[in-house]
């Protein structure tokens, strides 16, 4: 039996090797699909590199598409995975990671795509995509998946326009808004965001999947399928900041998004940290977003800065007025962007103490973290086979930097903290509600609340 299956009662990963599982149906047809994608992006954009770089944009684009032809025959024949070459801030991990996983698995059988851990073998494939166009300099910074992105935020403008007319409402009567208000406020935004997370692209190998109506006005019909509903929690946690020293005073201190996607879910999150910012439940902002193109749709830095100059420049007065706003509140550090490599490891979060000491340092001085999507809350709990009914807490297996919340809709087969019978009610009514992106979970953990 491999190592990890009988460390301390910790239940094995999900993987592919269980054929028919979510897992082996995403590595066999999902991965390759957006594999194949990705190729025919590039090779859509040989003119455009063509006229960049000339012929060497041409030989970079042919060569790119080689090494992602390469990558899809090695994962579709279950090779086994290998080491990275790049050299790059990341490789040492990586490749540490995999013998770590080497040894857990034993020398008899190398890791391999359908019989190692899914959420290793998924990030792997995003950080080789990453490899084939770092190798090939000239088109280096080339984003395989800004179109699709791009696109989910277009799609979405009437939404977006009806969020950013709600949220100049709120904030036009912020002064004259009671605290039962402000509290009902509060959750819509933070709704508006957990259900921004349903249109991401990867669920749908890259096919549109945008929101095309008021976000404000569904909100009421879909609570039903909010399993989990910690939002209270989230509310009084905001509420009860307490200066350093000063035990009664109450005020504002700093909330940390750990985003997920870009389009319209990013839009959701800018407005969330908008009201956070402008009802004082907040004071600062920080907003941590990956490194290089991740899952298809997560945010980068480029991708983040667009979204803003976009809002800014958009013919909607209070979409520009609220792009405005969130131009200022980066320019005077109230809003920040962060990425770090852990975010594109494939650690689960529980080794970010050891693996990314800073991070974790970082994440320590913040109020609050939300945590955004389902490949965040595969981190969170690690991706393993848990028992429905087993704890937010225990599944984390220590990891709580900080009072934390995870604002996600269901896209992956695994989910605690459900009640007993819960999921087996679920699983009679709607066999697939823990990958169809219908259900959705509002789950917090607070380290305080942990008696020593
Ligand atoms: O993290 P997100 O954007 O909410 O979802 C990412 C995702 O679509 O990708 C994986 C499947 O390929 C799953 O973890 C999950 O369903
Ligand atoms: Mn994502």
């Amino acid at each position: 039996m491999a190592a990890e299956q009988i460390s301390h009662g910790v239940p094995p990963s999900l993987s592919a090797k269980v054929v028919g599982s979510f897992a082996y149906l995403t590595v066999r047809d999902r991965l390759p699909t957006i594999l194949t994608r990705v190729i025919d992006t590039i090779h859509r954009n040989k003119n455009k590199f063509f006229e960049q770089f000339g012929e060497s944009g041409i030989q970079a684009e042919k060569q790119a598409i080689s090494l992602l032809s390469k990558l899809r025959n090695e994962l579709q024949t279950d090779k086994p995975v290998l080491a990275l070459t790049d050299g790059l801030q990341d490789t040492e991990s990586w490749n540490q990671y995999l013998q770590r996983h080497q040894n857990m698995q034993g020398d008899q059988e190398a890791v391999s795509w359908f019989k190692s851990p899914w959420l290793y073998v998924e990030c792997y494939m995003y950080r080789r995509i990453q490899e084939a166009i770092w190798l090939n300099p000239p088109i280096c910074d080339y984003d395989v998946f800004n179109e699709g992105k791009a696109q989910s935020y277009f799609e979405s403008q009437q939404a977006v326009m009806a969020l950013c007319t709600y949220l100049e409402e709120v904030n036009k009567n912020m002064e004259e808004t009671s605290k039962n208000q402000l509290s009902e406020h509060f959750n819509k935004l933070l709704k508006v965001s957990l259900w921004g997370n349903k249109c991401d692209l990867s669920i749908s190998a890259g096919q549109e999947n945008s929101q095309k109506t008021s976000p404000i006005d569904s909100l009421n019909s879909l609570q039903t399928f909010i399993l989990v509903d910690d939002s209270n929690v989230v509310w009084s946690t905001l509420n009860s900041i307490e200066e350093p020293g000063q035990q009664e005073k109450s005020t504002s201190g700093r909330v940390d998004f750990v985003l997920d996607n870009a389009g319209f879910e990013l839009v959701t999150d800018l407005i969330f940290a908008d009201f956070l910012v402008s009802s004082g439940l907040a004071c600062e902002v920080r907003f941590h977003g990956k490194c290089f193109p991740w899952f298809v749709s997560d945010v980068t830095a480029q991708d983040f800065q667009w979204t803003i100059r976009q809002t800014m420049t958009a013919n909607h007065k209070w979409m520009s007025k609220s792009g405005v706003q969130w131009q200022k509140y980066m320019k005077e550090g109230v809003w920040s962007y962060h990425d770090h490599p852990f975010w594109t490891l494939p650690h689960e979060f529980c080794d970010m103490s050891t693996d990314a000491p800073d991070l974790y340092a970082t994440l320590m001085e913040a109020n609050l973290l939300l945590f955004k999507g389902d490949l965040n809350y595969r981190k969170l709990t690690g991706d393993r086979h848990w028992d429905h009914t087993v704890g937010f807490d225990t599944s984390l297996r220590g990891f709580g930097p900080a009072p934390l919340c995870s604002l996600r809709t269901l896209k992956a087969n695994v989910q605690v903290g459900l009640q007993p019978g819960q999921g087996e009610k679920l699983t009679s009514q709607d066999p697939d509600w823990m990958t169809s992106g219908k259900y959705a979970v509002i789950q917090f953990y607070s380290p305080k609340s942990v008696q020593t």
